[in-house]
């Protein structure tokens, strides 16, 4: 008999997640019928959208959402013998039962590569600065790309991407380390949007001609700014807004329309489960500039199940260079 822990949403959050919120469970979990697969997982991923969709999505006492890179331990279903690996959405539990329904067999996985990365530059973050880039702001060699949360399992694979293809890429980020490392991997400018004295002033020292391209991870006042800055016909991609997710008020901000018509301005948002029927080529090329070197992956782990919770809250407060993961 296995006994499984899992995480669950005690309380909804209001405001910032607090310890409080969760609540540690065990259970027993039943034997296998023909068919099922029982996992144990190996990493699992704190993203930023468990904040909002939590409120959105879930009731107080559901284990809380999210994504594993997992390995079978015993199996009675002959895809998935004892041994392989898989990202499931099983949310954050130490083991489970599946049917084998809804998970994604790892790929090929050179041996050097951490399995993580499946959850990070090589899975749904890493897809998300892919299509986001080349679906959305539609990047051209030549083009000055405005990335923020730079330093993060996104941004940092945006500005690498725009990098290959092409493109100047400015960065913001929340720490001076995270400004440094965005140096080191290849960012051409970088600010502390924290400590800079005026993010306008920022912005246009890093790029005086302005951008064309902003993928957006953050919203709220920076966006605004930004907005101002960006060149005829620019494009926005709005990836997220996580400046806003824990605000127990909307943000109210100057209106988008006048600098989207003084430069006839595209801004779209998505979310990156559009683009499923490209997803497997997508992870064979992020793969390949992985282990060729062309992209460069910093993970932020964290070890032990029982701290998924100051992992996730760690996450939201910037703790993180890189993707954020919970090794088991
Ligand atoms: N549309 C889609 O399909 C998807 C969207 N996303 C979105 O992409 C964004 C980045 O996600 P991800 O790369 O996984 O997370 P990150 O790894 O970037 O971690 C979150 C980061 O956000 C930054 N941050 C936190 N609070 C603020 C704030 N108030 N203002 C500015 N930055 C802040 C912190 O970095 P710092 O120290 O720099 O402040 C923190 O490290 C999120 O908005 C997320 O919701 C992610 C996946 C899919
Ligand atoms: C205002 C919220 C914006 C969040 C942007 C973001 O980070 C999106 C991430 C998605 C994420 C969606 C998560 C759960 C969907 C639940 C659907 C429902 O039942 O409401 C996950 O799919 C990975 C990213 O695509």
């Amino acid at each position: 008999m296995v006994r499984a822990k899992s995480w669950v949403l005690k309380k909804h959050f209001e405001g910032f997640p607090k310890d409080s919120d969760f609540e540690l469970k065990e259970v027993e979990l039943p034997k296998l019928k023909d068919g099922d697969v029982l996992f144990e997982s190996v990493f699992l991923s704190v993203d930023p959208y468990m904040r909002p969709y939590s409120t959105r999505s879930m009731k107080e006492g559901d284990t809380m959402m999210g994504t594993q890179v997992a390995r079978v331990v015993e199996s009675k279903n002959p895809t998935y013998p004892v041994g392989t690996y898989v990202v499931a959405n099983s949310g954050w539990r130490t083991h489970f039962i599946s049917d084998g329904k809804d998970l994604h067999l790892l790929p090929f996985w050179p041996e050097k590569i951490p399995r993580s990365l499946a959850l990070g530059t090589i899975g749904m973050p890493g897809l998300t600065a892919y299509f986001g880039l080349f679906e959305i702001c539609k990047i051209r060699a030549g083009d000055t790309v405005l990335v923020t949360a730079a330093a993060g399992a996104v941004g940092s694979v945006v500005g690498q991407l725009a990098k290959i293809g092409g493109c100047k890429v400015v960065g913001c980020a929340g720490s001076d380390k995270k400004v440094a490392y965005l140096k080191q991997i290849g960012f051409d400018e970088a600010f502390n949007y924290k400590t800079v004295g005026s993010l306008e002033e920022a912005l246009k020292k890093a790029s005086p001609d302005g951008y064309d391209c902003y993928f957006d991870n953050v919203g709220g006042e920076f966006s605004s700014i930004a907005l101002n800055q960006m060149k005829r016909f620019g494009r926005i991609a709005v990836c997220g807004a996580i400046s806003g997710y824990n605000d127990t008020v909307p943000q109210k901000g100057p209106y988008v329309q006048i600098p989207m018509l003084f430069n006839q301005l595209s801004m779209e948002g998505f979310i990156v489960s559009r683009w499923n029927d490209k997803r497997e080529e997508a992870l064979k090329r992020l793969l390949k500039w992985v282990v060729e070197g062309k992209i460069k992956c910093e993970e932020h782990v964290t070890e032990g199940f029982e701290k998924m919770p100051a992992a996730f809250m760690g996450m939201l407060k910037g703790e993180n260079l890189g993707k954020a993961v919970v090794k088991v």
